[in-house]
């Protein structure tokens, strides 16, 4: 902790009464830079609250030294954030991301820019797009939805940076619903919730990640219920972001369940390999690090759950890349990855992939093995070939081996017959991404 800050907050603490101070005081952080003390608010709630009523007792309190007392900044944002960008492993450059605007906690890495757009995310990030383009005209509330780590909050983030891009003075707020609640809990023990509703009413955009923690709390439902109609009948733009449909979200509402609804809930999928690759190069690009395709294509191959993983295991690639100064080469990236993928390969082998194949299509794996040629057989027997090529290192010929001693050209074909099908048939396409989702998580 800042050596300033510390005496400062040890005088405050008996000067405030304890409960304020453990609400409002201890929950600043502070970074100390040159002559200024930087005071990092959890949000612009706790921000505005802090200025309105303790910047004087603060101020006084602050130690002087021979050049006075150093300039106060409050600002949104956690020390963390001030000090290490979060989507940059190297802790040495990027200062200059430090500055944000004082009345936002937007994460400036998350832009459209650095999005990369892949069959999975398009429509999503289309229509991200437009709401930032028309605030609160086009789709209100927007409401982005699906699993962990493919990119919600980033996109969430990507609409709020071009809000204030075009417009420097417009008013966004980012939070997590949980903090909407604790503020909501903090201000009704402070006799605050006016102003808690006075605040949260009065921005231009007010973007919620992860609503699927309003599950189960009222009070908090029904405040955000209220703040939420207020923003939608004065056009003012709200973003909500979920891991689930909103019909599909148990402990909440039906009529916050039905105003999700109305505006556009859009989807965001588990890219497919080419994204994955893709996203890889652009991370690596953004951070500066030199990353062979033919690696970014094995990273690619072996981490399929979400985006989060996948950058995890770049990073780790990249850490002992610059530990042992040495070049990223598929060998190295092997090296480096090699217990994870070892957890993987004991998961996702060939007799693994028959067995959950036929447990899937309530057949047995002797049939998968057989000659038999009749269609309820066939297809699965043709997806498990295909699972086998996409989730594992074996060659068509060892993949035949395995497929009853079948011939490398039937296991291609059968390769090529799920590809066509899964363009073709939506039942197909469906049943194979259960598959893919079940074998890789
Ligand atoms: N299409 C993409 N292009 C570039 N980076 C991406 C993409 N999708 C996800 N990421 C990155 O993956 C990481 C996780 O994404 P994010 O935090 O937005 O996921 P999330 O869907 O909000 O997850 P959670 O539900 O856990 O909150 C972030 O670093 C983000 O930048």
């Amino acid at each position: 902790m800042s050596d300033l800050w510390n005496q400062c907050i040890q005088k405050l603490e008996h000067e405030i009464p304890p409960q304020d101070f453990n609400t409002w005081i201890r929950p600043l952080q502070a970074v100390e830079n040159g002559g200024e003390l930087h005071l990092l608010a959890p949000n612009q709630f706790v921000l505005d609250w802090v200025r309105d009523h303790f910047i004087d007792h603060i101020e006084q309190a602050l130690p002087r030294n021979g050049n006075g007392a150093p300039r106060l900044i409050l600002e949104v944002g956690t020390r963390q954030e001030a000090e290490v960008p979060p989507d940059r492993p190297d802790f040495g450059a990027a200062r200059a991301r430090r500055k944000k605007p004082a009345t936002s906690n937007l994460n400036p890495a998350f832009t459209f820019d650095t999005f990369v757009e892949g069959k999975s995310n398009q429509f999503a990030k289309a229509a991200a797009m437009q709401v930032a383009e028309n605030v609160g005209q086009a789709y209100n509330p927007l409401f982005i939805y699906g699993g962990v780590g493919l990119g919600k909050t980033h996109l969430m983030h990507a609409i709020g940076n071009l809000i204030v891009a075009r417009n420097a003075k417009a008013n966004v707020v980012y939070l997590h619903s949980e903090r909407f609640v604790s503020d909501m809990v903090t201000a009704l023990q402070h006799n605050a919730i006016n102003a808690f509703k006075e605040y949260y009413r009065s921005v231009d955009a007010l973007l919620v990640d992860d609503i699927q923690f309003f599950a189960g709390k009222e009070r908090s439902q029904e405040e955000f219920f209220h703040t939420f109609n207020t923003l939608l009948e004065n056009k003012h733009q709200v973003v909500l972001t979920c891991d689930r449909y909103p019909k599909e979200i148990e402990g909440l509402e039906e009529r916050l369940k039905s105003r999700f609804g109305w505006g556009l809930p859009v989807a965001i999928e588990p890219p497919d390999l080419e994204t994955r690759v893709a996203i890889l190069m652009k991370k690596a690009q953004q951070w500066g690090v030199e990353l062979p395709e033919e690696v970014a294509f094995f990273i690619g191959k072996r981490i399929r759950s979400n985006v989060r993983e996948l950058e995890g295991a770049l990073r780790r690639v990249t850490a002992r890349a610059q530990f042992t100064g040495e070049p990223i080469t598929l060998a190295f990236a092997k090296e480096a990855l090699r217990d994870l993928i070892a957890v993987q390969d004991k998961l996702i082998n060939v007799e693994n992939i028959q067995k959950t194949v036929a447990e899937y299509y309530k057949i047995r794996v002797s049939d998968l093995l057989s000659n038999k040629r009749t269609r309820s057989i066939t297809r699965p027997r043709q997806i498990a070939m295909a699972l086998a090529k996409e989730l594992t290192n074996h060659s068509l010929p060892e993949i035949g081996e395995y497929f009853g001693g079948r011939d490398h050209t039937t296991v291609l074909h059968a390769c090529r017959k799920v590809e066509e099908l899964k363009e073709a048939d939506s039942k197909i396409a469906e049943d194979y991404a259960t598959l893919l989702h079940l074998l890789t998580n």
